[in-house]
């Protein structure tokens, strides 16, 4: 059984429906050891062969037979395999990858052996070592000669260990001297036992071989043996494998830092929209925390306001009413309360008037209080518009002074004024005309007036956070007294909720609106990745030829994608972070005194999340493309 036998290899390319044969009918057997010259004219179909030999070309009729298995039902992924194990490709353009050394040239191809990565560093050295390169590993393809670049060419084609070196006119673009150099060096390839197959046209470097078959018109029309074969020893190959992720990153990474102020540019376009989203759900969260700093500083919106529904303010409450509600889930407690309208205040001849006359609930919070405290027994707590009244200059004076308050209250059908000198317990910054005595101190004005004081409406603490009050305030609503609804209930929750809602609306309207920049990233990350598939399109044919699989190609497209992501979105969280420093230093500062930014580590988490999935959505396209290109058609690009 030979090494590699050709059975019977036919190959047509159709132009339309014209065909053209090119491949008529190849029978041919080849040894380990042996060093074959293909010779034959232009157009003879001798790298349409080798392309059919070398597994990068599957369409074909008739069997290839390695070892006397067949190439013809292997998979994709088989012949990705077969070409890492068993064959070195060189060219006569020698299609190094520009942007990587020479030693990571090698080193790409032995990414694809299960050697550990100090071995594959030693190895790859030894091997520029062997072919004259040691001075030269840092080097960049573009700063060699053309022989030294077919040397490094060699050196990969050999990382891997593989049985057959295939080497597509390998001294075509070089000198004399260089071209005995080179033909020694694969001379040197099949003494190691390997089969070394070499494409030329020219008759001086076949008979360097130890065998020329001639090629005219697509079939073997002599083959003639020059030499005898190398001896071929007993050896073990270097164990294959696919590209590990971390070798593709590396690559990924390298081509990246190649192309930098390009993909700067890229990860900048990407970091606008991110940041402009980041800015917008900041500033919202600070918007909305500074509105709720400021209801919560005037009022609790846990402390509601009950009234009897579809009847006047007038009607009192009962003890049935409150325990009604004091059963309902959420309801901690509840106060009586009692209301007056229309109250005057009096100090010597100075008159003004409060619209409303309440008993202290605990909807008031005790920083509305600017000056004094909260009323006592026989206290009353006035607005400072009504203490500009007695004093306009100097309106705190007035806590402490007595005040006379008088109103009218109801007793059955009729009106009674009720007067009674009280102590200014303190002086509220309230806007509404409202003022406030205890419940104990109404009861008493009242009672001096010979009317017993009944609640005309209630006031409930609902526990848990402001969001327990919305239900609280429904499940009050809809207690039904004979049938029908009997409360109607005020209070600031509601409002609080309502407003955060609107306020969260307009955030994610707006960061909606940042995004749209996201997505104009998106299209431009689209653009790039195909200008970059294009313009890696030979490398990517170089990998395939090594061994890489279509899965290695397309991953390295969305890493690229993905680190993009990374990097303009940790960008972004950056600069928001630094930018919210700034802001918030500033507002802090100023009459506001609050910080109006408030990025939260959610928000930043969600920058991260989504410029991933939105430059992964975006790779897949050109990824695919990258993947599906023809690695004969990749390697032909000038
Ligand atoms: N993809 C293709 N589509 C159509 N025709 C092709 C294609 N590739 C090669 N051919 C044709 O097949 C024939 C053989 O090409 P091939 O490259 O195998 O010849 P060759 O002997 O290697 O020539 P050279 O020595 O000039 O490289 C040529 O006529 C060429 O035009």
């Amino acid at each position: 059984m030979s090494f590699l036998e050709l059975k019977n290899i036919k190959k047509s390319y159709y132009l339309g429906k014209e065909e053209f044969k090119v491949l008529k009918g190849i029978d041919l057997k080849f040894e380990r050891g042996e060093m074959v010259s293909i010779l034959g004219e232009s157009g003879g179909g001798k790298s349409t062969l080798m392309n059919i030999i070398g597994g990068l070309d599957s369409k074909y009729d008739g069997e290839v037979l390695l070892n006397g298995n067949s190439l013809k039902h292997d998979t994709s992924k088989e012949l990705d395999k077969y070409r890492r194990k068993t064959i070195g490709f060189i060219f006569q353009s020698f299609n190094l990858i520009s942007h990587l050394t020479i030693l990571d040239n090698v080193l790409v191809s032995l990414e694809m052996t299960k050697l550990s990565k100090k071995e594959q560093l030693k190895r790859a050295k030894a091997l520029l070592v062997k072919v004259g390169l040691g001075e030269q590993m840092k080097k960049y393809p573009n700063q060699l000669s053309g022989g030294q670049k077919q040397r490094v060419s060699i050196a990969r084609a050999l990382a891997s260990d593989p049985e057959m070196i295939i080497a597509d006119e390998p001294t075509g673009a070089l000198d004399p001297q260089n071209t005995v150099e080179i033909l020694k060096l694969l001379d040197d390839i099949a003494k190691d036992g390997k089969l070394v197959l070499t494409v030329t046209h020219s008759q001086k470097v076949a008979d360097y071989g130890s065998r020329i078959v001639h090629m005219t018109n697509g079939k073997v029309d002599e083959d003639k043996q020059l030499k005898e074969k190398y001896p071929v020893k007993q050896q073990d190959n270097l164990e294959s494998r696919a590209l590990s992720n971390k070798s593709i990153f590396k690559m990924t990474l390298d081509n990246m830092k190649y192309n930098l102020k390009r993909n700067i540019l890229i990860i900048f376009g990407g970091l606008i929209g991110l940041f402009s989203v980041l800015f917008m759900l900041g500033l919202g969260n600070g918007v909305r925390g500074y509105m709720n700093h400021e209801i919560y500083s005037q009022i609790n919106p846990n402390s509601v306001a009950i009234n009897h529904k579809d009847t006047n303010n007038r009607i009192p409450f009962t003890q049935k009413d409150i325990d009604r509600i004091k059963n309902v889930k959420n309801v901690k407690g509840v106060q009586k309360n009692y209301m007056a309208t229309g109250a005057q205040l009096k100090i010597g001849d100075k008159i003004s008037q409060a619209q409303y006359f309440n008993t202290i609930n605990r909807a008031m919070v005790t920083n509305t209080v600017k000056h004094g405290s909260k009323p006592g027994n026989n206290e009353i707590l006035i607005t400072k518009n009504n203490a500009k009244a007695f004093n306009s200059k100097n309106p705190y004076s007035i806590v402490g002074k007595k005040i006379q308050v008088a109103f009218n209250a109801n007793k059955g059908n009729q009106t009674i004024p009720v007067v009674k000198t009280l102590k200014v317990s303190g002086i509220s910054d309230s806007q509404s005309p409202l003022v406030f005595v205890n419940y104990q101190t109404m009861k008493t004005m009242l009672a001096d007036s010979g009317i017993k004081i009944k609640p005309n409406f209630l006031s409930a603490d609902i526990s848990g956070g402001v969001g327990k009050v919305d239900p609280t305030q429904k499940s009050i609503n809809n207690i039904k007294v004979n049938g029908k609804k009997a409360y109607s209930v005020n209070g600031a929750g509601t409002i609080v909720t309502s407003l955060n809602t609107y306020i969260n609306l307009a955030v994610y309207v707006l960061a909606a609106i940042a995004g749209i920049s996201l997505l104009v990233s998106a299209i431009m990350i689209i653009v790039v990745l195909y200008i970059s598939v294009s313009e890696r399109t030979k490398e990517i044919g170089i990998l395939r030829a090594l061994g890489a699989t279509k899965g290695n190609i397309r991953m390295l497209f969305l890493n690229q994608a993905l680190l993009y992501g990374v990097f303009s979105s940790v960008a972004a969280i950056v600069i928001s972070y630094a930018l919210q420093l700034l802001i918030n230093n500033f507002t802090t500062a100023s009459i506001i005194k609050y910080s109006m930014m408030q990025i939260t580590p959610g928000n930043a988490v969600f920058a991260i999340i989504i410029a991933l999935i939105i430059n992964l959505i975006a790779a897949i396209l050109p990824a695919n493309k990258g993947a599906k290109l023809d690695p004969i058609e990749s390697l032909s690009q000038d």
